[in-house]
């Protein structure tokens, strides 16, 4: 199987200080990988590296021939501005820019396509609600129907299913895995480890540095959780650029 991603050596962090040390391995093609971690373990600043979005401090991540469009980038919820005033019909087509461009029309043929999505996500007859009105498990299915959308080769989400019902999370699981099956890659970072066992067959544990990566049932062992528990907590902005540590493989 091809790598969509490889990274080699990685360290992401802020201000030249390492939030994620010395990640290396291979992101492969069609995968559904979980990032899971305690809080503060770099689980986002993994993911704003491999969308592009902040540089590494050391090494590298290899995209091959991905173009930055082609990879979709789903932020947590909190990050999100919901005052932005635009309705449902609008955010969900906001996912085809990548093909229209900012300022490109909406052709009926688009406007067939932005229905459909919306449909996909159980949220007809929300296109002409405000953003800012919808439950926290709406606004998800909202922006799941613009990912549908961007149709994007790789799809990495942040926390996706956080403070979203039981209902809600199993429909947008259910799109999870129809992007699976379309050999889509995707990326999610993730708390809840039913979730993970049940839908994701490989996993990233990470505190920081990568505790394990590889099939689920190995990289979740006990031993490991609390190996990646015991990350001290808190951001140490005198931490020096960089640390080395060993990076540890599941498989
Ligand atoms: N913009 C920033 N500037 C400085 N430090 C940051 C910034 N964003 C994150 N950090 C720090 O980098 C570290 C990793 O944060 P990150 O958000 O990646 O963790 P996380 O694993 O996603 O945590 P959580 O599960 O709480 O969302 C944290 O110590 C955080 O305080």
């Amino acid at each position: 199987m091809s790598a969509a991603l490889r990274l080699h050596d990685v360290t992401l962090g802020y201000d030249r200080h390492p939030a994620v040390h010395h990640l290396d391995g291979e992101i492969a093609s069609g995968a559904l990988l979980a990032v899971v971690g305690p809080n503060g373990a770099g689980k986002s600043t993994l993911l704003k590296g491999l969308v592009g979005a902040l540089k590494p401090l050391g090494g590298r991540i290899d995209r091959g021939a991905l173009g930055r469009r082609e990879i979709a980038y789903l932020p947590q919820a909190a990050e999100l501005d919901r005052s932005f005033p635009v309705d449902v019909f609008d955010l969900v087509a906001t996912g085809l820019w990548r093909r229209t461009g900012l300022f490109g029309g909406v052709s009926r043929g688009d406007h067939a396509r932005i229905d459909e999505a919306i449909a996909g996500v159980g949220l007809t007859g929300f296109e002409r609600r405000a953003v800012g009105t919808l439950s926290g498990g709406q606004l998800q299915r909202a922006l799941f129907a613009r990912l549908l959308l961007q149709d994007a080769s790789v799809i990495l989400l942040d926390e996706p299913f956080a403070a979203i019902d039981a209902q809600t999370v199993s429909d947008l699981l259910a799109l999870i895995a129809r992007w699976h099956s379309e050999r889509r890659t995707v990326v999610a970072v993730l708390h809840d480890m039913e979730i993970v066992r049940q839908a994701f067959p490989e996993t990233l544990l990470l505190a920081r540095r990568p505790v394990a990566w590889g099939p689920t049932s190995e990289t979740l062992r006990p031993e490991r959780l609390l190996e990646a528990r015991a990350m001290p907590e808190a951001f140490d902005d005198r931490a020096p650029v960089c640390d080395a540590h060993g990076a540890g493989r599941a498989a």
